[in-house]
């Protein structure tokens, strides 16, 4: 095999891709191991201070579908960009305030810039790899994600304890300062394209000209704003309206929700995700301690547990699907069963849950994370190029909103029966709370079999065959 079948240049750039979504992750999560000494820095309480993580969950989820339709117009390298430069902007905020109204619009700022990186980076993988390729590249790229959540946050908090809040900080921006740059001269939004600088100088250096993907096709710069399907994209012509002249972001929006692939995609995020989420951001520590007792190192334990079965998980399910893509929704629909039935068991146990139970629990329960990526695999196979960036955003926001619900229903339940405070938590307060989840699940899972049934009459009457 020669070198030119084998390019480079789609490595490169998923490298650097890939670190500017671990560095959004670092931004993400670096309040994290900081909860008391942000409430020291700005003399706030524990209410306050979870606001932070609130409002930047949901500017990054309500910026989804904007920050899609702006990855359409202008790529994911500007959008990389773009996310870059607002998170260091709001980490530099962060690091010279003392006004907790502006630590808010920082953290803000950290969120809207972290919405531009994850679905940028998934909008530009399929420019550069083989569709055999792209559920593994995927899961790894997420799996990445996570082993930055591992290990930003430690070092952060080592930082600001010896240096202080400002150098901290500052030091976090500056390293997405250093990314950012890197970014600018090499990331391509496909083969053809120039890198940032290039288009800003208004030249195309030779690597860029000559770029060659491993999708097999040849650069898609000279292909008209909507090009044939090279990695599985789904043709135009079966996209009713997508083929008319530019249209507004409401009439783009009711064309993309017309496709039942892309609201199947939608449930797939939507429904494995969420109670993973829910253990790892807020309630498994109270429910581990609080409710069934066990000490703050092993419910530590369990939640580091959780996170390593989610990469592993990742790792596994890559090549899983990429071996039996036509099965992937099914996939989907035996993981979900397996998290809903794990969660049932937990709860229907008489007394308190084993550890052996709650272990099985930590392993279970995460590998809904990675099996929420097939949905971007399935958004791919349904949708227009031209369109593919409002789709995965669009997709993007099934498992946060899940999240969302679970994590206010569980919150929800567990007040009304007077047990919203560590001091009166109890297992059956819990069990009562945990047990919101089913309905969720029930609706995600008839949701995709029914959205499954819509897109296999859709593929008939286009002539397609994989869901
Ligand atoms: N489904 C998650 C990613 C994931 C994979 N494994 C565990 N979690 C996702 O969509 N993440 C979006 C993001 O911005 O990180």
């Amino acid at each position: 095999m020669t070198a030119a079948r084998r390019p480079l240049l789609p490595w490169l750039v998923w490298g650097v891709a890939v670190v500017a979504y671990v560095i959004a992750v670092v931004n993400r999560s670096s309040l994290a191991a900081l909860g008391p000494a942000t409430q020291e820095h700005f003399g706030i309480d524990a209410t306050a201070l979870s606001m932070f993580a609130v409002i930047q969950l949901v500017v990054y989820a309500g910026l989804q579908i904007p920050v899609g339709t702006l990855l359409d117009r202008f790529g994911p390298t500007a959008m990389i960009l773009s996310g870059g430069i607002l998170m260091l902007t709001g980490q530099l905020v962060m690091a010279t305030v003392h006004d907790v109204r502006l630590a808010i619009l920082a953290r803000v700022l950290v969120g809207a810039g972290d919405a531009c990186t994850f679905i940028s980076v998934i909008r530009l993988l399929p420019e550069w790899f083989a569709l055999r390729q792209l559920p593994v590249v995927n899961q790894i790229t997420a799996l990445l994600g996570q082993v930055g959540q591992l290990i930003s946050v430690m070092p952060l908090a080592l930082a600001v304890s010896v240096f202080g809040w400002t150098v901290g900080f500052a030091g976090v921006a500056a390293v997405g300062l250093l990314i950012a740059l890197i970014g600018a001269v090499v990331l391509r939004d496909a083969p053809g394209r120039g890198t940032a600088v290039e288009r800003m100088l208004g030249r195309i250096g030779r690597m860029s000209r000559g770029a060659r993907s491993f999708a097999g096709h040849e650069s898609t710069a000279e292909l008209g704003a909507v090009a044939p399907p090279p990695t599985e994209l789904v043709s135009i012509v079966g996209v009713r309206g997508a083929a008319a002249p530019p249209a507004g972001f409401w009439r783009r929006l009711r064309i993309l929700l017309r496709i039942p692939g892309v609201r199947l995609a939608f449930w797939i995020h939507f429904t494995p995700p969420f109670a993973a989420n829910v253990l790892l951001l807020l309630w498994g520590t109270p429910f581990f301690t609080g409710g069934v007792g066990l000490s703050p190192t092993a419910s530590a334990g369990l939640l580091s547990l959780a996170v390593v079965a989610s990469m592993v998980a990742g790792a596994t399910l890559g090549p899983l699907t990429s071996r039996f893509m036509e099965r992937r929704v099914w996939v989907v629909l035996v993981g979900s069963c397996a998290v809903m039935l794990v969660w049932v068991v937990t709860l229907l146990w008489p007394g308190s849950p084993p550890f052996a139970v709650l272990v099985v629990l930590v392993l279970v329960v995460p590998v809904g994370g990675p099996t929420s990526m097939i949905a971007f695999e399935v958004a791919r196979s349904h949708t227009p190029r031209s369109y593919l960036g409002l789709a995965t955003g669009f997709v993007n926001m099934g498992g946060f909103i899940a999240t969302l619900i679970a994590v206010f229903l569980i919150g929800l339940t567990l007040d009304l029966q007077g047990a919203g405070e560590p001091e009166n938590y109890s297992l059956p307060a819990f069990r009562w709370a945990f047990a919101t989840q089913i309905p969720i699940w029930l609706l995600g899972l008839a949701m995709i079999l029914l959205e499954m049934r819509r897109t296999g009459r859709w593929m008939n009457r286009h002539g397609r065959s994989l869901r």
